[in-house]
């Protein structure tokens, strides 16, 4: 993954005012140039410390009138579980700022039929145009799984869909996913990683051949190579050879 940029902070804090800071810059230029600014949120834990941070701090540096907010991924949950990424990013950071538009990916359905309407939806947002995104924001498992694309899952091979429901045996769940096609037609990808817990990882994933396989974040290659955002602990491991 030699095109890769990897920007290493000291502290999550350090972290997520940085990932702020990129988002807000990203915005500024799609909306000066496209008229708006179109970004896929992240699920899990991580990224709550940036959307509190930006409903905080950049509500009036964005111009969120002008703002489309999809999600790269979701649990096969009701929108107001606990589980629910669309729960996270809503109480962190949409319920307190007012965005052009936000599409969340339906959990509650039927997997395979949520999935085939987030496409919809998506090519209707689009135009009937390939989806490209401004920003789409990832994290990493401590397996290197990204989004919902888990190790040695069938969405990992999918190259003719936007988004698809992908069974996660491990888990004994479904979860709804973008694709990889739909992640590396983006504009920018930003990977926002903190913890010691993913130092494993993410040493195979920046530093190894290893199998993409088994560590499916080695499959987002948008052109320009994605961003790493990470704090000192997840870097732990990248120095040692
Ligand atoms: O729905 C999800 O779980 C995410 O989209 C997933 O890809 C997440 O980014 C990683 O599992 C990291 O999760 P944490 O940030 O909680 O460690």
């Amino acid at each position: 993954n030699n095109d890769a940029t990897v920007i290493v902070h000291d502290s999550a804090e350090d972290l997520a005012s940085a990932a702020v800071g990129d988002f807000v810059r990203r915005a500024e230029e799609a909306i000066g140039e496209r008229g708006r600014f179109v970004v896929a949120l992240a699920g899990g834990s991580t990224p709550i410390a940036t959307y509190e941070l930006l409903a905080k701090d950049a509500r009036d540096s964005v111009d969120w009138g002008r703002v489309h907010v999809f999600f790269g991924d979701e649990r096969t949950v009701p929108p107001d579980s606990e589980d629910s990424n669309f729960k996270m990013a809503n109480d962190a950071l949409l319920s307190h700022v007012s965005p052009a538009s936000v599409h969340r990916m339906r959990g509650e359905l039927d997997p395979a039929r949520a999935a085939e309407e987030y496409e919809r939806e998506l090519s209707e947002f689009f135009g009937g145009e390939r989806p490209v995104f401004d920003l789409i924001h990832l994290g990493i498992g401590d397996d290197g799984h990204t989004a919902s694309l888990f190790p040695n899952t069938d969405a990992l091979d999918v190259s003719d869909r936007l988004a698809v429901e992908n069974r996660v045996e491990k888990l004994d769940t479904t979860r709804l996913t973008l694709t990889k096609e739909t992640i590396n037609a983006a504009r920018a990808v930003v990977f926002l990683v903190a913890g010691e817990g993913k130092a494993g990882a993410l040493k195979e994933i920046l530093k190894s051949d290893a199998d993409p396989h088994e560590f499916p974040s080695k499959l987002i290659r948008p052109a320009g190579g994605p961003v790493w955002m990470l704090d000192r602990a997840a870097a732990s491991k990248l120095e040692a050879g």
